[in-house]
């Protein structure tokens, strides 16, 4: 299987990784691959099939049962807290449901400067603002909380707040499954516009086969905790090899961006 290239250009490599939970509960079952910078690699299959899990291992949220990640070079499972720190803010994650995701006791002026209260930097209104504009929303949205907010103007927040430190590799775990479909488009769109500006990679989680094909450069298909297809968008999209991407692509219906 056609695992991607490993070369200078790769940001993340999954080596092997299995997640078990209790005795013998595999949900992620010796998955490999890389992740070039500047690129979107599509992780798709159905619920429960291990995508966030390794989603999650990726960022060391979760800790692999077996297996190896290394992110720009380096061994991600033995890094030391004070290199985590380092490479935390270099990596970040947006969700499926921009509600949950904020806290809905804080003003969102406070939403955006938290990372970098996390980190022990503060951050002027200016600064604020223009991570607002960069995502399409003025600064009045800054003196108010998450709930006068729709649900895509929430995502926008949601990811504005991912890119407020500058990361180069951004997890999108969904993040339009939750938007009605005109809006959702509109998401992908600024996701996009943001990569191009920025150089960002990203691993897009999706259960939409048209939204992956539309975003991604390569796409990896899991059924089962397994790795089963591997390749660029549009040969996956166009002339899948597995009979379980070809029920993926006929369970979807088109979708116009
Ligand atoms: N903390 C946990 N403890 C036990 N089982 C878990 C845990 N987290 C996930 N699982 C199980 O692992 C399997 C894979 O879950 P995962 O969320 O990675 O799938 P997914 O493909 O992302 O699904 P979805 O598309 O619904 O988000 C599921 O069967 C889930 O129940």
């Amino acid at each position: 299987m056609d695992r991607g290239m490993r070369g200078e250009n790769t940001l993340v490599e999954a080596r092997g990784l299995v997640k078990e939970y209790g005795a013998g509960a595999r949900v992620v079952d010796d998955v490999s691959f890389t992740i070039g910078r500047g690129e979107t690699l599509g992780l798709v299959g159905e619920s429960g099939s291990g995508k966030s899990t390794v989603a999650r291992m990726l960022l060391r949220l979760v800790e692999p049962t077996a297996g190896e990640v290394t992110y720009d070079g380096r061994d991600l499972l033995v890094a030391r807290a004070s290199q985590m720190r380092a490479l935390r803010r270099r990596m970040q994650v947006v969700f499926q449901d921009p509600y949950a995701a904020l806290n809905p006791r804080m003003r969102v002026k406070e939403i955006l400067a938290e990372p970098f209260a996390i980190h022990g930097e503060r951050c002027g209104r200016e600064r604020l603002e223009e991570m607002l504009a960069e995502v399409g929303l003025d600064g009045s949205a800054l003196l108010r909380f998450p709930h006068e907010f729709s649900g895509g103007q929430r995502q926008r927040i949601n990811i504005a707040r991912a890119l407020a430190l500058r990361p180069e590799f951004v997890v999108l775990d969904e993040p339009v499954s939750a938007l009605d479909v005109s809006v959702g488009a509109q998401v992908v769109n600024l996701l996009r516009e943001l990569q191009q500006r920025y150089g960002l990679t990203y691993l897009f989680i999706s259960h939409s086969m048209p939204l992956v094909r539309y975003l991604c450069d390569r796409v990896a298909v899991m059924q089962r905790g397994r790795l089963v297809e591997l390749g660029e968008c549009e040969q996956v999209c166009d002339a899948p090899r597995e009979a379980y991407t070809r029920e993926l692509l006929g369970a979807t219906p088109e979708m116009r961006l």
